[in-house]
């Protein structure tokens, strides 16, 4: 139906031009909620960005510089009216008129946030200081994605967000989980000193299709390797453990936490807990039997055990992950399998 005969108004071209109506207009051009999404088109920005934009009250603007992020993950939203794609570096100041604004641009893999240490640590420090700038002058909600790292190799287990850590202020990693940190206390400060609305999620271990082939990270090293028929790669001892979190109830527990009343900071991960062989083999049974499980070295400061305490997520947010391992894995095979240029084998 055209918008004229939704109108009801046939008679008007007879009579003086009718004048547009918000109203009409509105449907076309204006959002209830603008967002701005730093690093939407990463790995879990770009689920966030398919998220927000299924709700045709937002508007979505993504600032991204691509270091690990690409506009192919965004390739579906690119020319859409409600959708603004910007190359731009957080560690310089933008100015844009939003309401909300999820804060992820860094790089998370351990391979590429090590990569260039100091351009990491300006990417939380500076980067937040930005963003946070900008929130108090446009009077915008921030969201700051930090991580399970700032655990660091913990000494309680599982860990809970009063849980201050155990982290190594001079390693290899210190400029991603110190980085976090620093940018976590920014996001106080600026609470505290200037009454901006803030949430912190601390976000675990996520996996999902679009992540980074070639990143580094146990679950996307281990299912291009499966798919590729080649070794699995556990890093020694592989009794150390993780959790995992699909990416669909990451970006469900985001939303949840900026449109909450709570600041946190809020662990968001799935508490189920595997060790590194036992995820080799998970991948080995439903990937490719055929694929063989090595031990290689481990890297400096790898901490031996995570598992997030989700009791406040649940009780504040009323979230909880939904999709187990075995059942998420399986999701990423034909991803992975396109972008690797393997053909199907069936
Ligand atoms: O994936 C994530 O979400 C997290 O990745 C990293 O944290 P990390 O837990 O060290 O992630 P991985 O690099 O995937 O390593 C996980 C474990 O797998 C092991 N690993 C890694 C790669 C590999 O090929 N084989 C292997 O056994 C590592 O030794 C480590 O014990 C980042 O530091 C976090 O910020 C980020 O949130």
């Amino acid at each position: 139906m055209s918008e004229e005969a939704s109108n009801g108004d046939h008679n008007s071209a007879a009579k003086a031009p009718p004048t547009p109506s918000p109203l009409r207009f509105s449907k076309f051009f204006q959002s209830n909620m603008r967002i701005l999404v730093t690093g939407g088109a990463g790995f879990i920005g770009s689920h966030l960005v398919d998220r927000l934009m299924e709700n045709e009250k937002n508007e979505v603007i993504v600032a991204d510089n691509y270091f690990t992020g690409s506009k192919d993950n965004l390739k579906k939203w690119i020319g859409h009216p409600r959708f603004e794609l910007i190359r731009h570096d957080v560690t310089e100041p933008l100015l844009v008129e939003v309401d909300q604004i999820y804060h992820l641009a860094c790089p998370a893999s351990p391979i590429f946030y090590k990569y260039n240490p100091v351009k990491t640590i300006k990417t939380n420090v500076i980067g937040t200081l930005n963003m946070l700038g900008l929130a108090k002058r446009v009077g915008a909600r921030i969201l700051l994605t930090s991580t399970s790292e700032v655990y660091g190799d913990p000494l309680i287990h599982p860990q809970n967000e009063s849980y201050w850590g155990n982290v190594n202020p001079i390693g290899v990693r210190s400029c991603y989980d110190e980085g976090k940190r620093v940018a976590e206390t920014l996001m106080f400060d600026y609470h505290r000193q200037h009454g901006i609305e803030i949430r912190i999620a601390r976000i675990f271990n996520t996996y999902g299709p679009r992540m980074n082939i070639d990143d580094g990270r146990v679950v996307s090293n281990f299912i291009a390797q499966a798919i590729r028929n080649e070794p699995l790669t556990v890093q020694a001892p592989g009794t150390q453990t993780r959790s995992f979190c699909y990416v669909s109830d990451m970006v469900d527990g985001l939303i949840r936490l900026m449109e909450g009343e709570n600041t946190g900071p809020i662990n968001i991960g799935n508490p189920g807990e595997f060790t590194m062989i036992e995820l080799a083999e998970t991948v080995k049974e439903l990937i490719n039997p055929e694929v063989k499980i090595i031990s290689v070295e481990n890297t400096p400061d790898d901490p031996r055990q995570r598992k997030p305490d989700i009791t406040k997520a649940k009780e504040m947010l009323g979230w909880e992950p939904k999709i187990k391992l075995r059942d998420g894995l399986p999701l990423m095979k034909e991803d992975f399998r396109q972008r690797l240029g393997v053909p199907r084998k069936n």
